[in-house]
């Protein structure tokens, strides 16, 4: 059998903020196959978001490279883009649109054709809850709605690949559970899944891949249950604490 390129691969990567005193990064190597569930955590500070907007190509790599299904970042930026899809933390829609507008809009970037965005816009409208308030100006949402706004978007393209940056910060409940069975659902459906979250009991049910980041390095990775079982720990909170220590890291 041909051999699978994984959905990211990281190879030798450093990365420096400019004007920042030391590296993000230095020679970093990550590999995520296609299909998982996979879930990049640590404390505040440790790099994900960073990390996320590299493998997104926000930000470029000073070293190294970073292939989403084979095809370099940053290469080939058209093709890269189409590959994947982004829930970034801050709030990335049009605030005076609806969320069908903004939906026909990001469709229409992701150059698909009027015929699927309809489709996709009634679908994920639905889905998301939002089919009753589909005209209405999305800055009138509560920040649970907004979230789903930021999610729909993020998959109207039916992407391989889903980056999701802390999806279900600040929503109750009922949001929660909504997001995380639609995530489970897509993964079913193919799409692997990238995520960051500090809820670490909502990574247990979302996630079956997972690595610990502290200070721009992978402290542990593997399979949920075996880092669980290797480590003898009974959850991924006594895990973390235990890989990355107890005290703050805020930054000064
Ligand atoms: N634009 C920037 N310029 C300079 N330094 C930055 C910039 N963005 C982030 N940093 C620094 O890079 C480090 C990692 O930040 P990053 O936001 O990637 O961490 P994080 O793991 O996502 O944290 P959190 O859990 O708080 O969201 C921090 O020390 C931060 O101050």
């Amino acid at each position: 059998m041909a051999n699978v390129a994984p959905a990211v691969n990281i190879a030798n990567l450093s990365f420096q903020y400019p004007g920042n005193e030391a590296p993000s990064f230095t020679n970093l190597n990550l590999q995520i196959a296609k299909g998982e569930r996979f879930g990049l955590f640590g404390p505040n500070g440790a790099g994900k978001t960073t990390l996320m907007n590299l493998m997104t190509g926000l930000l470029k790599a000073d070293e190294g490279t970073i292939a989403l299904n084979g095809i370099k970042v940053g290469r080939h930026k058209y093709r890269v883009n189409r590959l994947f899809g982004f829930v970034p933390q801050d709030f990335s829609f049009y605030q005076e649109l609806s969320p069908k507008e903004n939906l026909e809009f990001f469709g229409a970037w992701y150059g698909l054709n009027s015929q699927v965005i309809k489709q996709k816009t009634d679908e994920l409208l639905q889905v998301m809850g939002l089919a009753d308030v589909r005209d209405k100006q999305v800055q009138q949402f509560s920040g649970g709605m907004k979230r789903r706004v930021n999610l729909a978007i993020g998959v109207i393209h039916n992407p391989g690949i889903l980056f999701l940056d802390e999806p279900t910060v600040g929503v109750d409940v009922q949001t929660r559970h909504a997001i995380i069975n639609y995530l489970i659902d897509l993964n079913k459906n193919g799409t692997t899944l990238i995520y960051t979250s500090h809820q670490l009991n909502e990574a247990e049910d979302l996630c079956n891949e997972v690595a610990l980041l502290d200070d721009g390095k992978i402290m542990a990775q593997g399979g949920l249950n075996d880092l669980l079982k290797q480590h003898k720990h009974d959850d991924l909170e006594e895990l973390f604490l235990a890989l990355t220590g107890k005290h703050f890291r805020d930054d000064v």
